[in-house]
């Protein structure tokens, strides 16, 4: 009745009135985007992706829009309009180099699915605040740090070798194969936040099933792609169904980030006490909240006091609850989506497995030290072979590989891949999946072949790298990748020095990536038969 009694005005202007408006309309959102505006020069997607935003939000609402959008880049080149006021780019000049490089701001979408406790992150932030967060961060991040961090290597080899080789010990006596997926994402979450928290208050997914369980299914839930597609592409239409009485977010939905959220939150006051020496806790290093103390610490140069209100027992509880629960997130999801994408494809070819256990024999006596731990950091960097291999399946296993929004900022307008004049507020947006698959930068770009890194050209290789993105690049490149290079390495290094896997075919094994924001197997499972070596 509401919307009928608002077109009343309407019906009652004079004919010729009302004609005149429909024309603007007409003009303003059909001739003007299709003939006039700087983007009607761009190929579009469809002929009706010039003015309807449907086709965009088809793609996004059914996981089909990084296969789509590679195909469409195949046909029509490195830009393509996806909707009215939206590019797809595949390209480095005038692509990712000037997007991303160049530090064009995010969307919305960002915070709209990814800010936690109803606060920003650095990952959801934009303008000043953004590089005050990272900076806390950046230096404990950084690649020398991780590398000499003593305590992240002992966290590893107690996540291998005492967790999970006897897990995997136990399948091989029992010739039963193993679900290696859920035990890729225990181990990355378990390592991360034992880094983040310290060990005693680190999850112990490897060992405890239950609550393994529990949070696999709540973050499934949580980054369903349906689930995450109102909140992300269409927030201001879920508010409106929202406010006539429909949930267009499932329950479940929500009810998963709740119970993620209060979850970790335990985690984040328990370390404010140990920080405030309310618990009695020896002085070993494998027990301070490493990440935790940063942020609690250096969190009071970026927030005022009032910002942090009276409700939170410490200074900033929530920004601190906000960025740590996301880092934990993506280091899981991330982490974990690599590992088993790692194992997958080695698993398949016994005989890279061989070569690659050969490199670790030779550097064994460097790898591992003979108190039992991780030995020389720069052993584990100068194994070639490994690299290849992780980067190779990042490449074509891009675990974040769907669209990262960015606009075009203003004053002034934006060249994008040679289309000058494209003004602020433009939704561009480039991925790593289809990066990644261009042929003249990676011929053959569906085999998994991790000597293309090993035999290119020195002006090959610089090409490979300007063009690998599962990372991202910019000011808004990956904080964790440094860390998630070294987890995955370790793992796979220890893991292949003392076991060989092959592929069981298993009901419910679908290994396509999902095209989504977090893109696991489809059939989130894979399951492996280890033999001890
Ligand atoms: C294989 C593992 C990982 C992959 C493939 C990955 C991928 C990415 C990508 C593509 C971005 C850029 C997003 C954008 O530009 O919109 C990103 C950002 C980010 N990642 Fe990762 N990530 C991984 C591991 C981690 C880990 C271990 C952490 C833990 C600290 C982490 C924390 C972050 C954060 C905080 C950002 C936001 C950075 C910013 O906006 O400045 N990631 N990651």
């Amino acid at each position: 009745m509401a919307v009928f009694a608002s077109l009343l005005p309407v019906l009652a202007l004079p004919s010729w009135v009302a004609v005149g408006i429909a024309v603007l309309l007409v003009y303003k959102f059909v001739i003007y985007p299709s003939f006039l505006s700087p983007l009607a020069r761009i190929p579009a997607a469809r002929w009706h992706a010039r003015f309807l935003p449907f086709y965009s939000l088809y793609l996004k609402y059914t996981g089909t829009e990084s296969r789509t959008t590679l195909k469409l880049h195949q046909r029509y080149g490195p830009v393509v309009r996806l909707g009215p006021n939206e590019l797809t780019v595949n390209c480095y000049e005038g692509g990712i180099k000037t997007i991303y490089g160049g530090g064009f701001p995010k969307t919305d979408w960002y915070q709209n699915g990814f800010a936690n406790y109803e606060t920003e992150n650095v990952f959801t932030v934009k303008g000043k605040e953004h590089g005050q967060i990272k900076r806390v961060f950046s230096h404990t991040l950084a690649n020398s740090t991780i590398l000499s961090s003593s305590s992240i290597r002992a966290r590893a080899w107690r996540a291998i070798f005492d967790q999970l080789c006897p897990i995997l010990r136990q399948s091989c006596k029992s010739r039963t194969p193993i679900d290696i997926h859920p035990l890729n994402y225990a181990y990355a979450m378990d390592t991360y936040t034992s880094f983040q928290l310290g060990d005693e208050l680190a999850t112990d997914f490897l060992t405890d099933a239950d609550t393994r369980e529990w949070y696999l299914n709540h973050s499934k839930t949580l980054l369903a792609t349906q689930n995450f597609f109102w909140a992300t592409e269409v927030p201001n239409l879920t508010n409106w169904l929202f406010k006539l009485g429909f949930q267009p977010i499932p329950f479940d939905a929500i009810e998963s980030k709740l119970a993620l959220e209060d979850f970790f939150i335990k985690k984040y006051d328990r370390a404010a006490q140990v920080l405030n020496g309310e618990e009695t806790h020896s002085q070993d290093t494998s027990k301070r909240p490493t990440l935790f103390a940063l942020a609690h610490a250096r969190f009071g140069n970026i927030y005022k006091d009032s910002e942090s209100p009276g409700r939170q027992p410490y200074p900033h509880r929530l920004q601190i609850a906000s960025n740590l629960y996301d880092q934990s997130l993506a280091a899981t999801e991330n982490n974990g989506i690599a590992l088993t994408y790692v194992h997958y494809e080695l698993a398949r070819r016994p005989e890279v497995q061989s070569a690659l256990r050969t490199e670790l024999l030779a550097a064994e006596p460097d790898l591992i030290t003979a108190d039992n731990t991780f030995g020389d950091p720069k052993a584990i960097e100068s194994l070639r072979l490994l690299d290849a291999i992780v980067t190779e399946t990042l490449r074509i296993h891009p675990p974040a590989g769907a669209a990262l929004p960015r606009t075009t900022p203003g004053p002034g307008t934006s060249t994008i891949g040679g289309f000058e004049g494209i003004p602020p507020g433009v939704r561009v947006e480039a991925r790593a999946w289809a990066l990644h698959r261009n042929p003249d930068v990676f011929p053959e770009p569906e085999e998994w072949r991790p000597e293309r890194w090993l035999g290119a050209t020195p002006g090959q290789l610089t090409e490979m790298k300007r063009w690998f993105w599962a990372f991202g690049s910019g000011p808004r490149m990956c904080t964790g990748n440094h860390f998630a290079m070294l987890s995955i390495k370790l793992a796979i290094a220890a893991i292949y020095l003392h076991f060989s896997t092959s592929v069981v075919d298993a009901e419910g094994v679908d290994m396509e990536q999902e095209d989504a924001v977090v893109s696991r197997p489809k059939g989130d499972k894979l399951m492996l038969q280890f033999h001890e070596i």
